[in-house]
């Protein structure tokens, strides 16, 4: 669903990622993890489009596409967006829909449906009409996986999606964004901080360090020890969770 090939990104004359090739299969969940600085971020901007880059982004078979068709192809929810503090949560949300509203149109029946089910998926119905300038971070950063959902892309690439939420809400959104894949095959490609939760949903992870991918694999393979003790430079202790997922624990030094 998504293949990049040699991609690179410079800013401000240095090379911030460096020949990246990656494959992340139409339904699958990768994560990518990596300590601060390493490229994360950057590497979700690439693909949306939003950063010049060099080499190949082909998403769903295509490299060339129109803002309108990229916009019903990903939807991307930054980590930290400027959010208009005057606007309300389903007002926001509704954006969501603007690649299925026509040029001066507005939005019909369909687009607030969509909506509406998902304010309901987020606990947001409550705060529907509640203006933006007047949310938790947690909330803000609920609506703005909102907006992402609403536009009903196949393809989701969302920047620390739980970072600003509490241990249920962190639950409800990855169960979310996991139903979603299983039921409507998304392809979803999270950043995530958290080693253990990575582990826990993604099918594979991509190490990334310096701007390259220093591993990219299974969660068993890649949360190992040693990899998070060379590239984040922390001690910690790895188990075998369910599955065989590995969870991951600090230990003091
Ligand atoms: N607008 C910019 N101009 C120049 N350099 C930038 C810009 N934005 C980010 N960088 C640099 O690019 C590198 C990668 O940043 P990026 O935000 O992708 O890292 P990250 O892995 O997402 O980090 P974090 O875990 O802290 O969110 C960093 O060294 C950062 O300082």
């Amino acid at each position: 669903m998504i293949t990049t090939a040699g991609l690179e990104v410079v800013r401000d004359g240095r090379a911030i990622l460096h020949d990246l090739d990656l494959a992340v299969p139409a339904g699958s969940w990768v994560a990518v993890i990596g300590p601060n600085g390493a490229g994360k971020s950057t590497l979700l901007k690439a693909l949306t489009g939003l950063l010049p880059a060099t080499g190949k982004v082909v998403l769903d078979g295509r490299e060339r596409l129109t803002p309108r068709e990229r916009a019903r192809l990903v939807a991307y929810a930054p980590q930290n967006p400027a959010l208009p503090e005057e606007l309300t949560v389903r007002q926001y949300a509704l954006l969501g829909r603007s690649p299925y509203i026509p040029y001066l149109g507005r939005e019909g029946r369909r687009d607030r449906e969509v909506v509406d089910s998902v304010l309901d998926r987020l606990s947001l119905t409550p705060f529907a009409g509640r203006r933006l300038g007047r949310m938790s971070g947690g909330e803000r950063q609920r609506v703005v996986l909102a907006r992402a959902l609403a536009q009903q892309a196949p393809i989701l690439l969302l920047d620390e999606p739980t970072t600003a939420l509490d241990l249920g809400h962190q639950q409800q959104v990855l169960e979310l964004l996991d139903g979603l894949r299983r039921a409507d095959g998304l392809t979803v490609v999270t950043t995530l901080h958290d080693l253990t939760v990575a582990g826990q949903y993604a099918d594979s992870l991509v190490l990334l360090s310096g701007g390259r991918i220093a591993a990219h694999g299974p969660p068993a393979e890649v949360l190992t020890a040693e990899l998070v003790s060379v590239h984040f430079g922390a001690r910690v202790s790895v188990t075998g969770g369910p599955g065989g997922r590995p969870l991951l624990a600090l230990e003091r030094p």
